[in-house]
């Protein structure tokens, strides 16, 4: 990790009156992974589709390497930044491979063609996401897990520089669930800025390199994690009482959470 390369500066979202997002500022490190987490309704999927460009922002900058990203055509954009979002659907018929290969849209030149690596990390990609089995299957037939590691295998076809995650581990069982952790820290090693939201406060602070609360709109507390996730802000945002453990089987911390 080196630098701070991206930056989100006063992103505000205002839609039909409401401020959804409200002056948003943070910064990451290149190759860290930033956890957004907040309560239901916070702002955390909103946030990410304004850094994306998908929801349009009232006022603010997203930087990376000295680029206003918001101003970039969207195919420029989507050469630095990817965006998983939460719960993607699609009724195309399109296979799994199919889905990845959208992925190196932002790489071809506009009549098509010009990507000659395209199959290898089309391949790469579906393998590093544990989607490969899913390559021949129409994406409709998918179960949302399946889905989910089709979507996030078209986002590491896309190369980016910044991978925005929305809720990766959702629809994943168990073991899944490790394993979207592991292919976060080998993306990061490879020096993709990672920004995920995630709701597992213990998975946040096991692997985080930095935690950024939102709390309607508004960001609370960024930092490490020990200084952000104590038990008296989790109660504060999340209502909940909370106290600090140990995982036995991984000694990384734990939160265990009761009534307030
Ligand atoms: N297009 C929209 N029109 C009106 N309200 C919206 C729209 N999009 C989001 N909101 C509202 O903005 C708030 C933030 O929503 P958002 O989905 O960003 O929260 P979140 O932190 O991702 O929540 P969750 O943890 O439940 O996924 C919510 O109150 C939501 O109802």
């Amino acid at each position: 990790m080196t630098g701070a390369p991206f930056e989100v500066r006063d992103v505000t979202v205002r839609i039909a009156g409401r401020t959804i997002v409200d002056k948003v500022a943070f910064a990451a490190p290149r190759g860290g992974f930033t956890a957004l987490v907040g309560p239901n309704g916070a702002g955390k999927s909103t946030l990410l589709r304004a850094i994306a460009g998908v929801e349009r922002t009232t006022s603010g900058a997203v930087h990376h390497d000295g680029e206003e990203l918001l101003a970039l055509p969207r195919r420029r954009r989507a050469r630095v930044l990817a965006l998983v979002e939460q719960d993607a659907t699609t009724e195309l018929p399109l296979t799994g491979r199919d889905v990845v290969r959208l992925g190196r849209s932002p790489h071809e030149s506009v009549l098509g063609g010009g990507d000659p690596e395209a199959d290898a990390i089309v391949e790469n990609a579906l393998a590093r996401a544990g989607a490969a089995a899913f390559a021949e299957r129409e994406v409709t037939t998918l179960s949302g897990g399946e889905r989910q590691r089709v979507l996030i295998a078209r986002a590491l076809a896309q190369q980016p520089r910044v991978l925005l995650l929305d809720e990766p581990t959702n629809h994943l069982d168990l073991a899944a669930q490790l394993d979207i952790v592991e292919l976060v820290r080998g993306v990061t090693a490879d020096g993709v800025t990672v920004v995920a939201a995630v709701h597992d406060l213990s998975l946040a602070a096991a692997h985080a390199d930095a935690v950024v609360v939102l709390s309607e709109g508004r960001v609370v507390a960024h930092g490490a994690t020990e200084q952000t996730l104590t038990p008296e802000r989790i109660r504060e945002v999340f209502g909940v009482a909370a106290e600090w453990t140990r995982n036995p089987l991984t000694g990384r911390p734990l939160l265990a959470v009761g009534p307030a």
